[in-house]
């Protein structure tokens, strides 16, 4: 067994970690802080952890705690694994940072998005971007990893077939995503209330989103070069999922895509590439760690669509991370993350 701990507990990355590292067969969960519910038990905040996490209280970020670990998960805000990052991996522990503090090479482009100077530039040459699917073996190595954002996520695997491949022009991406509330977090803000939220639907960051970067910096690497893209996310009212409609102009000549997209996501246990003419639903990788893709040439023109669906909290947070910590401890890439979507 290793033993882990959890900075930021009381989000719902945080809680959604527990739900899954509850049935993962070598982790115990030492320690997991909050400073607003410090000293409450997690099964009292949470009821649907009641009978798995009895001993478990929240606590105060300790950093000499946390040490004790073998690794920690922060699910905190961006700009608190820059602070104690550094100092878990002098001290032997790995981190595994949910947030966008370490995901932007470029601590000059993290600055200007994030709107705060980068708080550990240092790290950032050792820090991996976990998106298991690109950098598996990298990460098999590192003791410091960046679990991709919810809406790169979906996007980077959508597109990353038809880059590789050299089908699309890297210049003319179009990305139009939707996501559900948790998105945005447990904090209360009033764009989350069910009054504002419900039976209506909005497009925000239009103009440039804090993901762009991010989703650009992959594709780039994929493409081999610098892309155009275009990203414009959206609020529904759903509480979780992503859902990513994407758009490539083809180059002449492009293939059977269907058989490029199952080819390429053949040995990968997170992503289903389904049958020609399916449309995934959100509701279909709901609770699962997984990326549900179709591949679509309307009237078999020049413009290839893609769908790619995935749970936010899930393959876009917490089982993402858990992935990247299978890894990185040499277990079974599938411990904790096995079981299916809830449906309805
Ligand atoms: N929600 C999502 O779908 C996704 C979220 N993420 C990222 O994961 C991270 C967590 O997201 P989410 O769970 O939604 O966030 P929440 O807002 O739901 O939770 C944030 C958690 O961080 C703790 N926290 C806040 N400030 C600090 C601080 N200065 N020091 C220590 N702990 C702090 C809070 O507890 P307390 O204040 O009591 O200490 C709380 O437990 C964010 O960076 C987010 O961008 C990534 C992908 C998807
Ligand atoms: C609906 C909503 O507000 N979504 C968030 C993105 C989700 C998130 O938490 O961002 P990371 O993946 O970078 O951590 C947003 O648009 O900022």
């Amino acid at each position: 067994m290793i033993k882990v701990g959890i900075v930021g507990g009381t989000g719902y990355t945080g809680v959604e970690l527990l739900r899954l590292l509850a049935s993962h067969p070598h982790v115990e969960v030492e320690a997991i802080t909050s400073r607003s519910e410090a000293g409450l038990a997690v099964s009292e905040l949470y009821p649907n952890l009641r009978g798995h996490y009895d001993e478990l209280r929240f606590s105060e970020p300790d950093p000499a705690r946390l040490a004790r670990c073998d690794a920690v998960f922060f699910a905190t805000p961006h700009g608190v694994a820059h602070a104690l990052a550094g100092e878990l991996l002098e001290r032997g522990t790995r981190v595994i940072d949910l947030s966008a503090d370490f995901r932007i090479r470029d601590a000059g482009i993290w600055a200007d998005w994030y709107g705060q100077p980068h708080g550990a530039p240092e790290l950032l040459d050792e820090a991996i971007y976990g998106l298991p699917e690109v950098h598996r073996e990298k990460i098999r190595q590192s003791r410091l990893i960046a679990v991709p954002g919810c809406y790169p996520t979906a996007v980077q695997l959508g597109f990353l077939p038809l880059l590789e491949a050299g089908l699309i022009d890297p210049d003319r991406l179009i990305a139009d995503c939707k996501s559900g509330v948790t998105g945005a977090g447990r904090g209360a803000k009033v764009p989350s209330l069910l009054a504002e939220a419900s039976e209506s639907m909005k497009a925000y960051g239009a103009s440039g989103h804090r993901h762009l970067p991010e989703i650009r910096q992959g594709l780039a690497d994929a493409a081999g070069g610098e892309v155009g893209l275009t990203f414009v996310p959206h609020l529904t009212p759903m509480i979780r999922g992503i859902h990513a409609t994407l758009y490539g102009q083809l180059k002449a000549d492009a293939g059977d895509l269907q058989q490029l997209f199952e080819e390429r996501y053949r040995d990968e246990p997170f992503v289903d590439v389904m049958p020609v003419g399916s449309h995934p639903e959100t509701r279909s990788v709901k609770g699962a760690n997984l990326c549900r893709i179709a591949v679509h040439r309307p009237a078999n023109g020049d413009t290839v669509v893609v769908l790619a669906v995935i749970d936010n909290l899930v393959k876009g947070a917490s089982g993402q991370a858990i992935h990247n910590l299978n890894l990185m401890f040499g277990f079974n890439e599938t411990d904790g993350l096995a079981a299916p979507a809830i449906m309805p």
